[in-house]
């Protein structure tokens, strides 16, 4: 069953000789509770297509569809509670919070939808990552792997159906990197998410069961993997 449905998007930025096609039609299905890769040169179109996946941008042309949802014309209060339901966000630079525990930080986007905290699943969650015993800390006295297991909990603590991944392990040295992408693809496989990862990282690459490859906003070339390996 497919997850995410995209339509023929297109996100042009500029006019005249000096316009960017950002994604210039681009028709992709992704597989629910599968890890997909997106790779491809910078300023292909890899982060403009997950926030539109995420709702965080909108088309010009094209449809996403989540989980059955639309985005298409959704106001930004919809699109906010689409987000903070459906999908968690993991970026290169964590975005964790610095005035937040490492608790609060976990627990900020139940906060901003006012749901109750499943005390079990945080427990799990902080406990696979190997945070229980930081949850008190402040951001900036852990490395940056330790950030973004923060970051990665965070994600992962509303249940959602789908994460979206961008270069999660891009400021992290490769032992870190292994360990983050551990803890993902294990978290991933036991509450039965979906992953969509942009990465440069060809090893990372390889991890995944499916990668896609942008070039010019358009999409490539993609392929099954044998992953697993892991
Ligand atoms: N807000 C914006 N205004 C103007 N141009 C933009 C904007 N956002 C993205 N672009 C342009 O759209 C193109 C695609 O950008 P995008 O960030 O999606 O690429 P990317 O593949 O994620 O690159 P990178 O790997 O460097 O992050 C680039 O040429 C970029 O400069």
């Amino acid at each position: 069953m497919d997850i995410v449905t995209v339509h023929h998007l297109k996100k042009y930025y500029g006019k005249g000789e000096k316009q960017v096609r950002a994604l210039d039609g681009i028709d992709l299905s992704i597989e629910k509770g599968k890890f997909t890769a997106v790779i491809g040169a910078s300023g292909s179109g890899k982060t403009t297509l997950l926030n539109m996946i995420g709702g965080m941008d909108v088309p010009d042309e094209g449809e996403v569809i989540v989980d059955g949802i639309s985005l298409r014309g959704m106001k930004e209060k919809e699109l906010a509670v689409f987000r903070r339901r459906k999908v968690g966000f993991i970026h290169q630079n964590f975005n964790l919070v610095s005035a937040l525990t490492v608790r609060e930080n976990i627990l900020f986007p139940l906060s901003l939808d006012g749901a109750s905290q499943d005390k079990m699943l945080f427990r799990e969650i902080t406990e696979i990552l190997g945070l229980e015993d930081r949850l008190d800390a402040w951001p900036d006295q852990l490395s940056g792997g330790g950030q973004q297991r923060v970051a990665v909990a965070r994600a992962l603590i509303s249940r959602p159906a789908i994460i979206l991944a961008d270069e999660p392990t891009g400021n992290l040295d490769s032992k870190n990197s292994q360990n983050v992408m551990g803890f993902l693809k294990m978290s991933v496989e036991t509450y039965h998410q979906t992953l969509v990862m942009i990465t440069h990282n060809l090893e990372i690459a390889q991890m995944a069961d499916r990668v896609i490859r942008i070039e010019d906003g358009r999409i490539f070339g993609q392929e099954e993997t044998h992953a697993a390996q892991f």
